[in-house]
């Protein structure tokens, strides 16, 4: 595979190509400003302001593309990670592709719980993470790897049970199975190779790192803005959850501020009923593009 620019310095970064992950992995790495050509025709993507290019991959070849250290970092599923065993370390949750690696069995049958599992077949696209759970509980299972549609296994009595990702829920309702037990609860990563990097590659990390942090940050925060009376002050200071002390303006009433801060945007509505009782008035909420902390 040629590389498109000098890998002793430029970052690459695997993603995944069309599928769950790639809308939110994108929006993001367009949030932290990597401007990039259209990522939907090519495989590898050029970046035109980051030392870094973008490898678009299945998701689950992504594991042992950072492992190799083909690529230096990459967005994808503890699932995948973890079902593969891949050599890299995981250095950021994201927070989403949330999903659960669970048991599951035929709602009306004798498959209750992991030990009634005991001789049975279990359909699975995941063999490595379902024989490590049995086998870590004792439980001699057989194991029907199939790559998708796992659900219908059971109905055409391929298997007796199965293991597979759930989140809602739904696909196992709609195939009659019921849930009884997680292996793993998963959500996309960022994955770091164990390779030696460069300094060069190791800075562009930490700067990348940054970036991402920040605008995950912005993301979680709200900048709030209020008007209070001086004496309000001390009160709301004590209020808000703040990263350091708010700003604090006069106004042209007088005895009469506006104070202005960042606060984390699920402390919000707690906070500003608080507020209001402590003197606060005006209270405004804004979202914040990015943050560098
Ligand atoms: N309900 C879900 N089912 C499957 N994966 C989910 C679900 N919710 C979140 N995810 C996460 O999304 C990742 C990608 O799911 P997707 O269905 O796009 O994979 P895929 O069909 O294997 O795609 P690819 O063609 O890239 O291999 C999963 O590995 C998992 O981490
Ligand atoms: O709990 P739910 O919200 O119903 O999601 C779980 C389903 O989603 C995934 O399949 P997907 O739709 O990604 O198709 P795939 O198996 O072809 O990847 C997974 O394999 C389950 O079948
Ligand atoms: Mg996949």
């Amino acid at each position: 595979m040629n590389r498109t620019k000098d890998s002793s310095t430029s970052l690459r970064i695997a993603i995944q190509k069309s599928g769950r992950l790639t809308d939110k992995t994108i929006a993001l790495l367009e949030g932290i400003g990597i401007d990039f050509d259209n990522y939907k025709r090519n495989l590898i993507v050029k970046t035109r302001n980051f030392d870094v290019e973008l490898l678009l991959l299945r998701d689950d070849d992504i594991p042992e593309y950072v492992q190799d250290g083909v690529c230096d970092l990459g967005f994808v599923g503890a699932n995948e990670t973890q079902e593969t065993g891949a050599d890299v370390t995981p250095i950021r949750d994201l927070g989403y592709g949330k999903c659960r690696l669970s048991l599951a069995a035929p709602k009306n049958g004798s498959i209750k719980k992991p030990e009634d599992f005991a001789g049975k077949k279990v359909a699975t696209s995941y063999p490595n993470l379902t024989r490590s759970f049995f086998k870590e509980r004792g439980i001699d299972i057989q194991i029907i790897e199939i790559s998708g549609a796992v659900e219908i296994a059971p109905q055409l009595e391929v298997a007796d049970a199965i293991v597979d990702l759930v989140s809602t829920g739904g696909t196992l309702r709609a195939n009659g199975l019921v849930e009884l037990d997680t292996i793993l609860e998963s959500q996309t990563q960022l994955i770091r190779t164990n390779k030696e990097l460069s300094p060069g590659k190791q800075q562009l990390i930490e700067k990348f790192l940054v970036r991402m942090d920040g605008h995950q940050q912005a993301a979680q925060s709200r900048y709030i803005m209020m008007n209070a009376p001086v004496a309000a002050v001390e009160k709301i200071k004590e209020i808000i959850p703040s990263m350091k002390s708010p700003t604090v303006m006069p106004l042209a009433e007088e005895d009469m501020v506006a104070v202005h801060t960042v606060i984390p945007l699920e402390k919000f509505w707690s906070v500003m009923e608080e507020l209001k009782e402590a003197g606060a008035s005006d209270i405004v909420m804004l979202p914040i593009e990015s943050m560098i902390l």
